[in-house]
């Protein structure tokens, strides 16, 4: 029902209104009405909460309800903010003209829009939009459908914490999860904390083929999307892949990079790499970034096509301006396939089919781009320069396209002029020289005649309406007259819909060539971007090899905002620890190998003067605080997971950053925890980079240990960094030295500082007792439980534990 107040029946508008809400009960009905789209009762009070819009009341004989509306030409900004607050939308629009209809306008819902399923350009966002399905089988099933590329793909994958990485990586928009989890509370809890998006709910009828839970994951998402679509769907042919086709990229590592999202609002990496110049290109790059390549062939030939950019300044600059002019092909391809291409859209296409033969002229027939040029020609013929919006606005058919649309315009460009000419021969005919013609919605077109000439009015004129002084008359020919451009007007409109709908199935015939030229277009895009940015921030190619080798290295992404200075790091399966004080630098330079590794991986030129890669199968990190308070873990706990996961799955050719592990424990904990870290890596062959304020581990004994420290010098006003990584561990730490500089009161680091020498001293006292002790003993005279018990005590006190702490 509705809420609202009073005892009469429900009139026929609200009627109409309720019904088609209740056909939709999880969306939000906007109700067209004139120029606003209307909500009632509940609805009208929950929209005018979440815009702060005026809340009115529409009343009627004997009922009242709550009103609120947005206007229509408004309804690109406010459906946004809707769906960003989490509202599913449905549309119903007007279907016919106010003045045809017979009784009450008939209403259809036209749109259903919610955040994962959407096709409309104003309400997308550039990035790729996802609408994701979970569920459970024989292991995860994860499918995804970009319903507005119609892009299809999907994965089975063993374990949660892979799930969530795929689910990250993609970042989709809105989730359908199975029954079996949907109804699983701590399975919704956790991942509502990781995933704030919208979930909603759809059938889990298996379709397609794969493994049942991929099956169900793809009959979701179809089901779903083919309701908000009102049936019509065009979505490409399913695609399974196989993460570990790609190389390793954990969330962690997303998150630590900050390869698409920054960690403490700076910019990411995506950021300093995207000089794509169309959106297609702009998802391609992302697209690439999510998923690095193992294989050296194809990134040979991603490098060779940025390398001819990068040579050819004059092609790559040529290139990318005529990029600049293309609209989104892939989409405005979805969107013919759907039916729902706009005269705006077809205008959009002819403009960037136009830049085709010009790109073609630029790089030659090797670019492969499919011939356009027929469909080009036809809608340069059909529509008109700035076609409007909407069909129904009409205006959009060129002249001389169509013979009956001509034929329709002429007699009704005669009908008016008819109405033109009205004024001088009446004029004449009465003698009356004020007389005017005019208009209004009311009487339609009339004759004016003022006060002092009444009496001339001739005898046929009929009056229609009187004003203070002045008289307004028609003629029974105006009125047929009239009556004939409203009807020449109706079948101008009727006729311009049926050759636009024809014009739109044409292109829609060429909607496959045109998502193959999208493609190259994007791939195109994105090798010029690459190139771009190697030309402008001096990056060079990659090569792969047995070893890592970086001369001259930098951070892609600090370096853009001050002064760098650039290191150099060679490695072959060793493990790499990186100690100097705070700030000195260590995390930027294992970010930076890791983010060059990564670059290299998706095809780009590198931050180098020179740089040989190995082709890593994964980039793991365990790098700063993330800590994940919102999972309600502490930072420890996630420090932890962080590491079994690079536990189980490094192998040698992964490259491994440990940015100060144990961190988050007693410093005893702390250091037994990343020896013994250490070591683990180190037997496995792991590049690892540890950087460590632990000096522990600069002196364990490992063969394939290598020290490197950043460097740093004290002088007069305290500690000054240079940024550079230089051979040997560091000689001290500095902690108290940068506590002073980050301005902690100078009594605190006083103190701070005779604690360290005391510390310092009495380890060096214990350790003379520790030997005392033991060369005194005369192990001869021992029982082997007495020698143990001694054992444990000098290892406790060489600890500076207190004694019967240790166990074993
Ligand atoms: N090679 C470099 N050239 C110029 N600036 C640098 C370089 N490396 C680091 N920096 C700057 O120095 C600052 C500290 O760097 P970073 O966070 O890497 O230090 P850190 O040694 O890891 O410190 P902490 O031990 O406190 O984590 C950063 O602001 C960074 O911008």
């Amino acid at each position: 029902m509705l809420k609202g107040e009073g005892s009469g029946p429900l009139p026929p508008l609200l009627q109409q209104y309720v019904e088609l809400r209740d056909r939709y009960p999880d969306y939000l009905l906007l109700f067209q009405v004139g120029d606003f789209y209307e909500c009632f009762g509940e609805d009208a009070e929950r929209l005018a909460r979440a815009l702060g819009l005026v809340l009115t009341h529409k009343t009627s004989k004997d009922f009242t309800t709550p009103m609120a509306g947005i206007p229509i030409r408004a309804f690109d900004a406010y459906a946004e903010r809707l769906l960003k607050m989490g509202f599913r939308l449905a549309v119903a629009d007007q279907v016919e003209p106010a003045e045809e209809a017979e009784g009450l306008v008939r209403r259809e819902v036209t749109q259903l829009l919610t955040p994962g399923t959407l096709t409309q350009e104003a309400l997308l966002p550039r990035e790729a939009n996802y609408l994701a399905a979970v569920a459970t089988g024989d292991g995860w099933g994860v499918a995804f459908l970009d319903v507005s590329t119609g892009e299809f793909k999907g994965t089975l994958l063993q374990g949660k914490s892979a799930l969530y990485d795929e689910l990250f990586r993609h970042r989709p928009a809105e989730v359908l999860l199975a029954p079996e989890l949907r109804e699983n509370e701590a399975f919704v809890a956790e991942f509502r904390k990781r995933f704030p998006v919208m979930l909603s709910e759809a059938p889990f009828d298996p379709e397609g083929e794969g493994p049942l839970a991929l099956r169900r994951a793809q009959g979701a998402l179809l089901a779903y999307a083919r309701a908000t679509q009102g049936g019509a769907l065009s979505v490409r042919p399913f695609r399974l892949y196989d993460p570990g086709a790609f190389v390793r990229l954990p969330e962690a590592s997303l998150k630590a990079l900050e390869v698409f999202e920054p960690l403490r609002g700076r910019d990411t990496l995506f950021g300093v790499l995207d000089e794509t110049r169309t959106a297609p290109g702009r998802r391609l790059l992302q697209a690439w970034l999510r998923h690095p390549l193992l294989e050296r062939g194809p990134l040979e030939a991603r490098l060779d096509r940025v390398e001819r950019f990068v040579r050819e300044g004059a092609l790559r600059e040529g290139v990318r301006r005529l990029l600049f002019r293309l609209s989104d092909l892939e989409r405005l391809a979805t969107r013919l396939e759907l039916s729902r291409a706009s005269p705006k859209d077809l205008a959009a296409l002819r403009r960037s089919l136009e830049i085709l033969p010009e790109l073609k002229g630029l790089l030659g027939e090797e670019v492969g781009l499919p011939d356009l040029s027929g469909l080009l020609e036809e809608l340069k013929a059909a529509l008109v320069e700035e076609p409007p919006l909407k069909v129904s606005e009409g205006g959009l058919i060129r002249e001389g396209y169509d013979p009956d649309l001509d034929a329709l315009r002429r007699a009704h460009a005669e009908g008016v002029a008819y109405f033109l000419d009205l004024e001088a021969r009446e004029k004449e005919r009465t003698g009356i020289p004020t007389l005017k013609v005019g208009y209004n919605a009311v009487f339609g077109y009339y004759l004016e005649v003022t006060r002092p000439y009444y009496g001339q009015v001739p005898q046929e004129y009929r009056p229609v309406q009187t004003l203070k002084d002045r008289q307004r008359y028609t003629l029974p020919e105006m009125k047929e007259r009239e009556r004939e451009l409203y009807r020449l007007e109706a079948q101008i409109r009727r006729r311009e819909e049926e050759v636009f709908l024809a014009v739109r199935e044409k292109a829609k015939g060429q909607a496959e060539a045109l998502r193959e030229a999208a493609r190259l277009l994007a791939e195109l895009d994105v090798y010029a971007a690459l190139a771009e940015v190697a030309v402008r921030h001096g990056y060079t190619r990659p090569r792969f090899g047995e070893r890592l080798r970086i001369r001259a290295g930098r951070h892609p992404v600090v370096e853009r905002r001050t002064p760098f200075v650039p290191n150099d790091l060679e490695m072959a399966g060793e493990l790499v620890l990186v100690t100097g004080p705070n700030m000195a630098g260590k995390s930027t330079f294992l970010r930076q190998t890791a983010l060059i590794a990564l670059l290299a991986q998706i095809g780009s030129f590198v931050p180098a003067e020179e740089a040989e890669l190995p082709l890593f199968d994964g980039i793991y990190t365990r790098i700063g605080a993330s800590d994940d308070l919102a999972g309600g873990k502490s930072t420890f706990m996630v420090e932890m997971e962080e590491v079994a996961l690079i536990l189980k799955e490094a192998t040698p050719n992964s490259l491994v950053l440990l940015d100060e592990v144990g961190r988050g424990t007693s410093s005893l904990d702390g250091v037994a925890i990343a020896t013994a870290l250490a070591e683990a890596l180190h037997e496995r062959r792991c590049y690892t980079l540890f950087a460590t304020h632990y000096f522990e581990l600069t002196a364990l004994a490992l063969p394939r240990l290598k020290n490197l420290h950043v460097a740093a010098k004290e002088e007069e006003g305290g500690l000054v960094f240079y940024h550079q990584v230089l051979p040997g561990p560091a000689s001290k730490s500095y902690g108290v030295e940068v506590a002073a500089m980050a301005g902690l009161p100078k009594e605190v680091v006083d103190r701070a500082r005779a604690l360290l020498q005391a510390m310092a001293a009495r380890r060096e006292g214990v350790l003379e007792e520790v030997l005392e002790r033991l060369l005194a003993l005369d192990p001869d005279r021992l029982t082997p439980l007495e020698a143990l018990r001694l054992l444990h005590e000098l290892k406790a006190l060489a600890l500076g534990l207190p004694l019967g702490s240790m166990k074993g």
